[in-house]
Parts: structure tokens; C-alpha cells; sequence
């Protein structure tokens, strides 16, 4: 299958090197012609838990840089328009949805290339899909966790499991897309890949837990500058915890959004089973980089607002992570 992948960084070249290794045909469209350059001449590395690394030649797969118009400098459209994708992977952070980026995505796609989003937050998806003419876009929720450790590499945190659907919004009266040939594929593809992946025909539940455990891990640990973990060490950071979750929870209840669990333990459960990661919000921060606090503890507020509710905890968490930006 043609998979084009747009961000080759942790989680795109985790995915995109794992599903060429698998047999399928992938292109990385980066950012900067010094990436695609050293992926070219170097070739992919994977560190996996256990120490060993996987290296993935190119063969399988080619790397084009993104420009505006959606053109490389190696390709006139036509070329690509030959190429033209089944799906397309969006594995860029929160804060690179530009306009120029997803303009380019309108130049990428064909009329039936479908889209998943692998992003945490939440907010992109609607956007997306506005700006491809209404055409839908699914979700990839997962519990992978990749770090870059070279434009050309990744360290795998260990096995993850992800989720593909199409939140309610996106599929209106066409939940069928979620179970035709084409979505069959690509989760075929991702399990040979080694990516356990399930269909999800409720991903908006899983979009809101992962938003809600985001809310707390990722802003606490990006202030305190602790792995997350270090959470649940001491009173005062379990009792931030347990308040955040309960402002969380308020607004989901008043939104009308369910949990199939109690928030804090969810929270907790994560702190345990990452307990030595660092956050991603952490590792923007650390790297002076913006991070994707806007889509998360931004969009949660937003979203307690609309239905007349304030949130103190996750605003105050929001501004100063926002202050932090560079
Ligand atoms: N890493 C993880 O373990 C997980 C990540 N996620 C989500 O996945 C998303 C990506 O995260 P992650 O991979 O960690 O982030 P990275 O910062 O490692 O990767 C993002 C990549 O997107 C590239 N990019 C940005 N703008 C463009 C553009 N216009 N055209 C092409 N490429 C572009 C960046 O290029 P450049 O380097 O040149 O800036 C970078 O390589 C986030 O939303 C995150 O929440 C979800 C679950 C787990
Ligand atoms: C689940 C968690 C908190 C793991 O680190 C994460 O998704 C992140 O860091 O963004």
C-alpha cells in the first residue's frame, strides 16, 4: 500500500520506518531538505526497549520535502499526482498545523486518499478537514512512546496499543468508511507492522481519556520538571492530581462526555506504567520549543466555557505553560 507520512519526527519515522520494514511503500514528507538529505544518505534507526536497533534502509521508502505548493524540489506535481497516496499519516505536532502545511496536504491527497491524524489533543481534526473540502479525517489514538533522538532516528519506548475510528463529528451519517476495504488495509498493514491496533467505532472516548490524562500529566510534569512518575511522590503533588482530575471530570460531566473510569486512577495508572518517561510537553519545554498545551488544557477550558463553566486549575496550568513558550 501507498502510505505517505507528513512529519518524519518520533512517532513519524517510528511509524513510517516500522510499515516500509513491513513491506509497504511509504514516503516522508519533512520540513527541511537536511532532513530528507541525512534519511536519504543514512537510512532509518530504531532503538526498541530492549536495547537492540533496527535499521530500515531506503527502497522501501523515500523522503520529499513539503513545500507550500505541495511540490519538492526533486518532483513537479505531475510526478506526485502519479503517487498518489492511499493514506496519508499526519504525524506533525499540534503547534506545525499552519496554513502552508495543510494547503500543501490538498496538493498531496488525491480524491480518495483517506487521512488519520496521530495527534494528542484535541481541535486539528475539524480543522483539517474544513480546509480538504469536508472530506473525512480519522484518529489514531496510541500509547506508543517515540523519541527522536536523530533526524533520522527514534527511541522506542516499548510495545504501545493504538486505535483507529472517525469521531462522530467527522463521520456524520458515513460511520460505513470505518469498515470498508481501505480502513481494513491499513489496520492490516499497522499489525504487520507491529503496531496492535484495534477499531474503534467509539474514538471520541478514547480521544477524551487521552485528552484528560494530557490535562494533568503533561502541563504538571513540563512545570515541576519531574518524569511522570514523580507525580504521585509527596502530598502536595497527589493532591494537585486528584483536583485537576476533578475539574476535569466536572467539565466532561457537564459536557455531557463519559469516562468508563475513575479519572484519578486513570491518571495515576499512566504516571505508574510511564513512570521514568519524559512527558512530551516536558521535552518541548526542555528543548525551547512550543508545545501543544493550546490543543489540550486550551481546548479543555474552551470547552468548559462553552457550556458556562470555568476551569482555575487547567487555565492557570495552560497560561504558564504558555508563558514558557519561546
Ligand atoms: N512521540 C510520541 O511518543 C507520541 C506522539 N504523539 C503525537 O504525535 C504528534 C507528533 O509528535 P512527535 O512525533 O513526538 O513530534 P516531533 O516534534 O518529534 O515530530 C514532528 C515532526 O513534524 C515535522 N514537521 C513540522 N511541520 C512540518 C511541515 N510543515 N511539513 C513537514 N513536516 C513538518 C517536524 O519537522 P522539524 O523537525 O523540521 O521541525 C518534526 O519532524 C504530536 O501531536 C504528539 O502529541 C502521540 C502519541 C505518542
Ligand atoms: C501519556 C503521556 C503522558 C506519556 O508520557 C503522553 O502522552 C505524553 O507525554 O504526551
Amino acid at each position: 500500500m501507498n502510505i505517505h507520512i507528513v512529519g518524519a519526527g518520533a512517532i513519524g519515522l517510528l511509524y513510517g520506518g516500522y510499515l516500509a520494514k513491513a513491506g509497504e511503500k511509504i514516503t516522508f514528507w519533512t520540513r527541511k531538505e537536511a532532513q530528507r538529505r541525512v534519511l536519504l544518505e543514512q537510512g532509518i534507526f530504531i532503538e526498541e526497549a530492549d536495547g537492540s536497533t533496527v535499521k530500515i534502509e531506503e527502497g522501501q521508502w523515500t523522503a520529499r520535502v513539503l513545500k507550500q505548493d505541495g511540490c519538492d524540489d526533486n518532483d513537479a506535481e505531475e510526478g506526485m499526482r502519479q503517487e498518489v497516496p492511499e493514506w496519508i499519516l499526519i504525524a506533525v505536532k499540534q503547534s506545525h498545523f499552519e496554513e502552508n502545511m495543510i494547503s500543501a496536504l490538498s496538493h498531496i491527497a488525491g480524491p480518495d486518499t483517506r487521512i488519520a491524524c496521530l495527534q494528542n489533543g484535541i481541535g486539528h481534526i475539524d480543522k483539517i478537514s474544513r480546509r480538504l473540502g469536508g472530506r473525512p479525517v480519522y484518529t489514531i489514538i496510541t500509547t506508543e512512546g517515540s523519541t527522536r533522538l536523530a533526524d533520522n532516528g527514534v527511541r522506542r519506548a516499548g510495545l504501545g496499543e493504538s486505535r483507529l475510528g472517525m469521531s462522530k463529528a467527522q463521520a456524520g451519517s458515513g460511520l460505513d468508511a470505518l469498515h470498508d476495504r481501505s480502513t481494513e488495509t491499513l489496520l492490516n498493514a499497522l499489525r504487520k507492522a507491529g503496531f496492535p491496533t484495534l477499531l474503534s467505532n467509539d474514538i471520541d472516548k478514547d480521544i477524551y481519556r487521552k485528552l484528560l490524562i494530557n490535562s494533568v500529566i503533561n502541563p504538571l510534569t513540563a512545570i515541576l520538571r519531574v518524569p511522570n512518575g514523580d507525580l504521585l511522590v509527596g502530598k502536595e503533588r497527589m493532591t494537585m492530581v486528584r483536583l485537576l482530575c476533578a475539574e476535569a471530570e466536572r467539565a466532561y460531566r457537564a459536557c455531557g462526555i463519559s469516562l468508563d473510569d475513575d479519572a484519578f486512577e486513570m491518571v495515576a495508572g499512566v504516571c505508574r506504567s510511564t513512570s521514568s518517561n519524559t512527558s512530551s510537553m516536558l521535552g518541548d519545554v526542555l528543548h525551547h520549543r512550543a508545545t501543544e498545551v493550546d490543543a489540550i488544557n486550551g481546548q479543555l477550558v474552551g470547552m468548559a466555557e462553552s457550556v458556562g463553566m470555568d476551569l482555575p486549575m487547567h487555565r492557570t496550568l495552560w497560561l504558564l505553560v504558555k508563558s514558557m513558550h519561546p
